[in-house]
């Protein structure tokens, strides 16, 4: 039964995050229906949050692509959302359209490079979701698209920095392990840089390895029941799952832990197989964006004790220093971050690696030490691709 009507306020002090400039027009209406329950039907689009009036402007650049569009989908339906804004250098007009339709309570609106679009989309945003660029082929690895990738994310960094510095940044695009050190360059230069909000989002890589555990564990497991933490980054050998870490804990063979790690680390390059030239992984990709997203804006809204492992700049985190000491001073990497309100509250020591894991993180490092420095000196030296 409805009982009345309220238009959004900024009472809340959790509201300051808000940029004011949102057009707040719309009235919300309140029922006397409690919060539905979160299920494991439903947890995707559940909002049992603290602080659910604080108004929140998500943007998608990249949106008209293979992840876009389905990420952009996602969005639409989260109660988390109330403006939706879809920016692509094609097409993102007619996504924006076609979503407008969907009977949810997210605006949405469409911007092109034309008429200043990305400073349309990117104004008052308070979280960007970043999936622009190409995707690979049969035969590449990622860091194959570091030429193409690293100035479309240079660019884009160069417009949140202008435009929406207090954002939420998720980096979807590819290289993760040098795109990320790209946005956060760019931010540096411009003085904005705020570390525990930009984040590398290597979901993905969490999504499979729970995927992939429940196959391999029990008949009928249900995936959603395990968490297991991955490290490391966003390619190859540099991502590690810490299956001595799974929760519920797991019985595994050497032989299948072999396995499952190489899969989790080489999924991405199963999914370019199958889809034999047609791009990479966009559908698993914008559920985990979602995932990623939904976790960062339950937070923010005041749900506490939410951990997800991100990629994320080990000096501006607290617990970052102690991870770069233990793992050999790197200044990027994945680990289990604690969200709040502001961002990466903390990132949480690696616990206890069995001496296989140990190995892959020492066999990560070289490649991911390298990944990092190939971003950093594209934005201080210059592109000389
Ligand atoms: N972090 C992760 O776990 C994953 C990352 N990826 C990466 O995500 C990226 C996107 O993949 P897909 O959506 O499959 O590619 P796609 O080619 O289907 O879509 C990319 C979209 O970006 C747009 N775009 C290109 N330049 C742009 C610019 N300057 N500004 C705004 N939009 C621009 C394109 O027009 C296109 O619509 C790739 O780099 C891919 O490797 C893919 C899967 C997983
Ligand atoms: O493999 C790729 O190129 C896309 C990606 O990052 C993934 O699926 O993990």
């Amino acid at each position: 039964m409805l009982r009345g009507f309220r238009r959004h306020r900024w009472t809340h002090p959790a509201a300051r995050w808000c940029h004011p400039a949102i057009p707040r027009k719309r009235i919300y209406l309140r029922t006397t229906l409690p919060p539905p329950t979160p299920t494991r039907t439903n947890f995707l689009f559940s909002s049992n949050n603290v602080h659910s009036s604080i108004m929140v402007k998500a943007v998608v650049i990249g949106a008209a692509g293979g992840i876009g569009q389905p990420l952009s989908l996602l969005l639409k339906m989260s109660p988390l959302i109330d403006d939706l804004a879809l920016y692509d250098v094609v097409n993102s007009k007619g996504v924006a359209a076609d979503l407008s339709h969907i009977a949810s309570p997210a605006t949405v609106t469409g911007h092109l490079p034309a008429d200043d679009g990305l400073k349309s989309a990117l104004t008052g945003a308070n979280i960007v979701v970043i999936p622009a660029g190409v995707p690979r082929k049969p035969g590449m690895t990622r860091d194959d698209l570091f030429k193409i990738n690293a100035g479309i994310v240079r660019d884009l960094a160069t417009g949140i920095a202008q435009n929406c510095p207090e954002a939420f940044i998720l980096v979807i695009s590819n290289p993760v392990n040098s795109t990320v050190p790209v946005v956060a360059e760019v931010l540096k230069k411009h003085n904005v840089f705020k570390p525990k909000r930009l984040f590398g989002v290597t979901t993905l890589d969490v999504v499979r390895a729970s995927t992939f555990t429940a196959e391999v564990t029990s008949e009928g497991a249900d995936p959603r029941e395990f968490t297991i933490p991955v490290i490391g980054g966003h390619s190859g050998v540099t991502i590690i799952p810490l299956l001595s870490q799974s929760k519920p804990s797991v019985n595994l063979s050497q032989e299948q832990i072999e396995h499952l790690t190489n899969r989790v680390q080489f999924g991405g390059d199963e999914v370019v197989k199958a889809k034999d030239g047609a791009g990479s992984a966009t559908l698993s990709m914008a559920f985990a964006g979602y995932k990623f997203a939904e976790a960062v804006l339950k937070a923010v809204k005041g749900e506490s004790g939410i951990v997800e492992p991100s990629y994320v700049y080990l000096p501006g985190v607290p617990g970052g220093d102690e991870i770069a000491q233990s793992v050999g001073g790197v200044d990027f990497f994945s680990g289990l971050v604690e969200l709040g309100a502001d961002g990466a509250k903390k990132i949480r020591p690696l616990g206890n690696l069995s001496d296989y894991e140990k190995k892959l993180l020492d066999a990560a490092l070289p490649e991911l030490k390298g990944n990092i420095q190939k971003g950093v000196s594209f934005v201080t030296e210059g592109s000389k691709l």
